[in-house]
């Protein structure tokens, strides 16, 4: 399977800072699947399924930028790895601070807009999560999970913008 990125949409292209290796930073990658790129109505969320502080809590698939990645790439493998599928990345869905989102252990991620990359592929919780879910964009249908309380603001952000994440793409 192939994973087809655009590297000049959004800003995530930036590197991470070198630890070493083998070590990690502290950025996280997190995806805001849609289920259409030209008319969304749905948003896959994923329910942790370890560690224990995090269990049963819903986030956005992804995970931690390795030394040597960039974050559309590492993205691009997290989902491979936890999801078993190929995504179209966008652009980044825009934070308060350039350097991304602020989570509670004080690490930042940066979230791009997503699409499944093969038609038909169904995505599934191959790894860190027990059940994946698709939810609606509208109303208060995304709201309704119990999200990583950090994940929260970044869910608004996502219902908002859906409608036009891809508005720009080629
Ligand atoms: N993937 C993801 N992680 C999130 C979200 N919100 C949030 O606070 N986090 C936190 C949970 C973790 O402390 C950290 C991401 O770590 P992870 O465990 O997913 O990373 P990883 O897949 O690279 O895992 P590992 O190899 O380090 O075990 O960011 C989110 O929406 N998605």
């Amino acid at each position: 399977m192939t994973s087809a990125t655009s590297p000049s949409a959004g800003t995530a292209s930036r590197p991470t800072t070198p630890r070493g290796p083998g070590a990690r930073s502290r950025l996280v990658v997190g995806l805001a699947l849609l289920d259409d790129a030209a008319a969304p109505s749905r948003l896959l969320a994923a329910r942790r399924s370890a560690p224990a502080v995090l269990r049963g809590l819903w986030e956005f698939p992804g995970g931690k930028v390795e030394t040597g990645e960039g974050p559309r790439e590492a993205l691009a493998r997290e989902v491979r790895e936890e999801l078993g599928v190929a995504v179209r990345l966008g652009a980044e869905v825009p934070s308060p601070d350039p350097e991304g989102w602020e989570l509670a252990n004080g690490a930042r991620m940066r979230v791009l807009w997503g699409v499944l990359a093969e038609e038909g592929a169904e995505p599934a919780a191959l790894e860190d999560h027990d059940l994946l879910a698709w939810v609606p964009l509208s109303g208060a249908g995304a709201h309704h999970l119990d999200w990583i309380p950090a994940d929260r603001p970044i869910v608004s952000a996502v219902v908002a913008g859906a409608a036009t994440a891809f508005a720009a793409a080629p």
